[in-house]
């Protein structure tokens, strides 16, 4: 496989309010405003890499669901997928943090129009017809059981179109509250039709029964095989690893097992991060390409960590990381011209 895929994604795009700069949550009376979502934060990574990208969702007919929808149009997604219906945007609440002090996030979004839609509501065959490549993550069945069983019925028809389903388990304790038996069941469920799957070790050890040992990258091995056996249709396993000396200094590395082995990437090393969310978006957006386009593991692993590096020097929730920016960031020069 080398080629630019015509790729989907199914999820809620949300609104995003930020604290402006560095300040605590409504300290002026000021926020800034994004669109964003862990599933179209890739569609438009993707997109930014070339390929064909459309987001499936579900917006409120009114004013906020119209300007999403510029926004992904303008992201370069097809919002042609796009439902319009009654109800509400879904929003998130956001502070970047500094130095020592946490960055935070209070959802907003129970009731949304997204996450109302009926699963039936959604005609699969027709919003994934032509499509070669899903992506879909963890966040969806968490928003309830119409979201789960939507994003389930996804995946089953994607793979039985002959498409490649990519699934980022994205687990947000926040979410799924006090529903770990239901995450666990659901998630395994979706994983039976994956791909490529991103999860970390601890992810993992949420579907299949694991021993850790508090080694990261020894236990993310030890799971991706455990994963390897339990399902069969799975290609890869993907996870990026993190340590943080605060808020806007912190290191990567990322792994990639695959059945014929493991290639891992990094460090690199970000001072003065201007924007923490979506770098895991931009990490699968860089690796799907990598892989549909053929690449070594080694070097699609390489390049995703490098989209997702580069998207920590750039505002907003989704990716705009072009091929371009990842050569430049790897020349490091301090003034392109
Ligand atoms: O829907 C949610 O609850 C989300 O959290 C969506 C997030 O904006 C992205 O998924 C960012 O995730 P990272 O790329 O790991 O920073």
């Amino acid at each position: 496989m080398s080629r630019y895929l015509n790729a989907a994604a199914f999820g809620e795009v949300m609104l995003r309010l930020s604290a402006p700069g560095r300040e605590a949550l409504l300290h002026s009376h000021r926020l800034e405003t994004w669109f964003g979502g862990a599933e179209a934060n890739v569609a438009a990574g993707l997109a930014a890499l070339g390929h064909r990208a459309r987001i499936i969702t579900a917006l409120p007919e009114n004013a906020i669901g119209d300007a999403c929808t510029g926004e992904l149009r303008r992201s370069g997604l097809d919002t042609s997928h796009i439902t319009r219906t009654a109800g509400r945007m879904g929003l998130y609440f956001h502070t970047s943090g500094a130095m020592q002090r946490p960055a935070e996030i209070i959802y907003d979004r129970a009731g949304s129009a997204f996450s109302q839609m009926p699963p039936g509501a959604w005609d699969w065959k027709a919003a994934l017809d032509g499509v070669d490549w899903l992506h879909l993550s963890g966040i969806t069945p968490a928003l309830g059981a119409g979201p789960a069983q939507a994003a389930l019925d996804a995946a089953r028809t994607a793979r039985e179109l002959g498409a490649s389903v990519s699934f980022d388990v994205n687990y947000r304790p926040m979410l799924w509250g006090g529903r770990e038996k239901e995450a666990s069941s659901i998630l395994a469920a979706l994983a039976t039709h994956v791909t490529v799957l991103f999860a970390s070790a601890g992810d993992l050890a949420r579907i299949l029964p694991l021993d850790q040992t508090g080694e990261p990258e020894a236990d993310f091995d030890n799971a991706a095989a455990a994963a390897f056996a339990r399902f069969d249709g799975l290609q890869h396993v993907a996870t990026t690893f993190r340590q943080s000396r605060g808020t806007l200094d912190q290191t990567l590395h990322a792994r990639l097992a695959s059945r014929s082995g493991t290639a891992s990437a990094g460090p690199e090393s970000l001072a003065g991060i201007v924007e923490r969310i979506g770098g895991g978006d931009a990490f699968a957006a860089g690796l799907i390409d990598g892989l549909a386009h053929g690449l070594d593991p080694q070097t699609a692993l390489a390049d995703a960590l490098t989209a997702m590096a580069v998207k920590h020097s750039m505002p907003g929730d989704m990716c705009t990381v072009r091929r371009s920016d990842i050569a430049a960031w790897r020349e490091g020069r301090d003034l392109k011209r």
